[in-house]
């Protein structure tokens, strides 16, 4: 079937008019009529209904307009990689991150990649980034903007786009906690507050070690998945909490907390980037987000 022929039966059933389809199709009418007598006899059905006055579409001829427009627009799709194929890349991927990363470090990304291959389809989902390696790992997503984790998975290649530190933050309403925050001028006492604690995870990780090496027994109020939420529930005086400074500085709710100053050593920060299947790095639209993010510099927050 020539690609040709779709073009004119697309004409045709565009216009219905054997007139105005040959205009178009830059032929005379009588050798579009022959053309579309051709496909037709190829179909094996007719594709038109036609009398003296007008043209209509059989049953047959409209579910052909699905078929005539995807092989025209596969053929178009296939010429157009042929000739440079450096210039369109197709694909589907799928990435993890938390709604903070979203706003932050994706949103960088996805701007570039817009920008430079408008054909690569991006599903996006969005939760508590003590998941991320995992689900990358299990096969959930095919790409992860996570936390660099101590022992990185010998599978999982990774990028560095940033770094953030750690902030402990109380609120700023009147509230029991506030008091407590107050009350003694040599400091804070830490074991004698309440914490809202990440559910798990490398910020978990990272306050049970703090606590440890500063001797502070902390009293768990709520453990939450998600540090978005953790600003949430010290604003509202239910604890204090250590969130990564980049979700404070994204948060709406940043005037509402206070950043509390340890006088023992800060806790540490730690490094966000990309994860990724090493397998899948020869994936075209992977290695595409992936060149993007290694032009991302890693830089400090
Ligand atoms: C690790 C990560 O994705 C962030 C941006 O730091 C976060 O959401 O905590």
């Amino acid at each position: 079937m020539e690609h040709k022929h779709l073009n004119y039966f697309l004409a045709l059933a565009k216009t219905l008019h054997f007139g105005r389809a040959s205009e178009l199709c830059h032929i005379s009418a009588p050798t579009l009529s022959r053309n579309i007598k051709h496909l037709e006899e190829e179909v094996g059905v007719a594709l038109f209904i036609r009398d003296n006055r007008s043209v209509k579409l059989t049953r047959e001829g409209e579910s052909f307009i699905d078929y005539a427009t995807a092989t025209l627009a596969n053929w178009q799709r296939f010429k157009t990689n042929v000739k440079d194929p450096q210039q369109h890349i197709y694909g589907k991927v799928s990435i993890y991150c938390s709604v903070t990363a979203s706003y932050s470090f994706l949103h960088q990304i996805l701007e570039q990649l817009r920008a430079q291959h408008q054909y690569i389809e991006i599903t996006l989902n969005t939760g508590d980034p003590a998941l991320a390696i995992n689900r990358v790992l299990d096969g959930h997503e095919l790409m992860a903007i996570a936390a660099k984790p101590n022992k990185l998975p010998s599978q999982i290649a990774f990028v560095d786009i940033g770094h953030s530190p750690l902030l402990l933050i109380g609120p700023k309403i009147q509230c029991p906690i506030t008091q407590k925050l107050t009350q003694n001028s040599d400091g804070i006492n830490w074991s004698d507050l309440e914490f809202i604690v990440p559910e798990q995870g490398f910020s978990r990780q990272r306050l049970e070690h703090w606590w440890r090496k500063n001797n502070i027994h902390g009293k768990i109020y709520a453990q939450v998945a998600g540090h978005e939420a953790m600003v949430s529930m010290v604003s509202l005086g239910l604890g204090v909490a250590m969130v990564p400074k980049i979700v404070l500085d994204n948060s709406p709710l940043q005037d509402k907390v206070q950043i509390l100053t340890p006088k023992m050593q800060a806790p540490e920060g730690f490094d966000i980037g990309l994860a990724v299947l090493r397998k899948e790095l020869n994936d075209p639209a992977i290695s595409a987000l992936w060149n993007i993010a290694q032009t991302l510099e890693a830089k400090a927050i």
